[in-house]
């Protein structure tokens, strides 16, 4: 029995972890999760999962929630609670499925535990991807890739050497306006943003799909998760999201993963690493119906957010931090409607172009450059 902590169980991949954990109650327990501001959610999920340690964001909630939910539930809350259902409890395995670099520190909280970490939380591997893997590798602690595209290269990668990697090839399926040329941007709604033409997500990884920084921010994902030197990180357009991603090696063999596009599918082999078990409910891929496949190059004049986040990645030092936080901030002021779609991009170079690069920053410089990045963006998209 794999015992499985949870963050961010009020989620896209939070609630399709539980799906997974539910439908094999002889293979996964649940220790724990946390809750952000979907209570209600999450009050449905303490009685149908009866997890023994629950964390909300928001004090409120705990107040209003503890007189609501069994004794035997601990609650904690805030950024403490995050890193007590991280590290605090009996769990073998975390599943990080919060969203944004909040989930940072309960990272190092659990990797300092001892506990795997399945990661689909890419905002903390962005943000300080070496303190991570450093840590990780210090503590010998697995970092299990929950993201499509990372779960496919890890699949690709068994049995082979780094060393025999020519390239990683991460396919990106060019989101909701993938159709449109920059002119037809500038007055695109949120709704359309939304509108991911493959998977269904939240909404934050939604409009980063739109803008293809997802893309730009799992290329950083996939450098710190499999040591591998931008130079030999390239992302294809491919606009089915058929082939998950692929590995070139030097001998010009390219190994893909393929499947529907179905979350549950990386996120069970996480779960189950290095072995497999039947998913339920699932429908095979069929390449008979699906008859062909798409690819093309994408262009970095179209895509500025994947241009910024390779020249941000291969620089190093603060640069991903800053990307990370402008971006963050920037899609949060897009969803509530107060800058335009093409204003992500603009709020990202600005930041980008306010700071001077740090080497190796420590935490505590990452964590303040975080807060002063989206005060920044806050502050300049607003007197504009
Ligand atoms: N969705 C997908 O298919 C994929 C997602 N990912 C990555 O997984 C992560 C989660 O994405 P997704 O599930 O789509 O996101 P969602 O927005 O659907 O869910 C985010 C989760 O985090 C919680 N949360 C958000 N902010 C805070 C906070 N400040 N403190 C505590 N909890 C918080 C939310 O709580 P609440 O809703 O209760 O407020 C929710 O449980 C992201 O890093 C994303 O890039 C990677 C690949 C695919
Ligand atoms: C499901 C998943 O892993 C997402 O990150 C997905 O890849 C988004 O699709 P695109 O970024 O390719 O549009
Ligand atoms: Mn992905």
């Amino acid at each position: 029995m794999k015992k499985i902590s949870l963050l961010g169980a009020t989620g896209s991949i939070g609630t399709q972890t539980l799906e997974v954990i539910a439908s094999h109650p002889d293979k996964f327990s649940l220790e724990a999760i946390s809750i952000g501001k979907n209570i209600e959610l999450g009050l449905k999920q303490i009685n149908e999962y009866n997890p023994k340690l629950v964390s909300v964001q928001f004090k409120e909630d705990y107040d209003k929630l503890l007189n609501e939910i069994p004794n035997t539930v601990k609650l904690v809350y805030g950024q403490e609670g995050l890193e007590e259902v991280a590290s605090n409890n009996d769990a073998d395995i975390l599943v990080n499925a919060v969203l944004g670099s909040v989930g940072l520190a309960p990272t190092l909280s659990a990797i300092k535990a001892g506990k795997t970490i399945a990661i689909a939380n890419k905002e903390t591997l962005v943000t300080a991807g070496h303190i991570v893997t450093e840590e990780a590798k210090k503590h010998k602690v697995d970092l299990l890739p929950v993201d499509s595209e990372h779960s496919a290269i890890y699949q690709c990668l068994q049995g082979e050497r780094l060393q025999e990697v020519e390239k990683l090839i991460l396919t990106a399926s060019g989101g909701s306006f993938r159709h449109l040329d920059r002119t037809e941007l500038k007055d695109v709604t949120v709704a359309d943003a939304l509108n991911h033409p493959n998977w269904s997500m939240g909404a934050k990884i939604t409009i980063d799909s739109a803008t293809m920084m997802n893309k730009g921010l799992e290329v950083i994902e996939a450098h710190w998760l499999f040591n591998m030197p931008y130079e030999k990180i390239a992302v294809l357009l491919h606009q089915e999201s058929i082939i998950h991603s692929m590995v070139e090696f030097i001998d010009g063999s390219v190994i893909a993963q393929l499947g529907t596009p179905d979350m549950k599918v990386p996120i069970q082999y996480a779960l189950t690493y290095p072995n497999r078990l039947q998913l339920h409910g699932k429908k095979h891929l069929n390449l008979w119906e699906v008859g062909k496949l798409h690819f093309a190059k994408p262009s970095l004049e179209r895509y500025r957010c994947l241009y910024f986040a390779f020249e941000a990645g291969s620089a190093g030092g603060i640069l991903p931090t800053v990307l990370n936080a402008a971006n963050e901030e920037a899609v949060s002021l897009f969803l509530n409607g107060k800058i335009s779609f093409l204003e992500i991009e603009e709020a990202i170079e600005r930041a980008l172009n306010e700071y001077e690069n740090i080497a190796l920053p420590s935490l505590e410089v990452i964590q303040h450059i975080d807060k002063e990045t989206r005060d920044f963006v806050r502050n300049v998209m607003a007197s504009k």
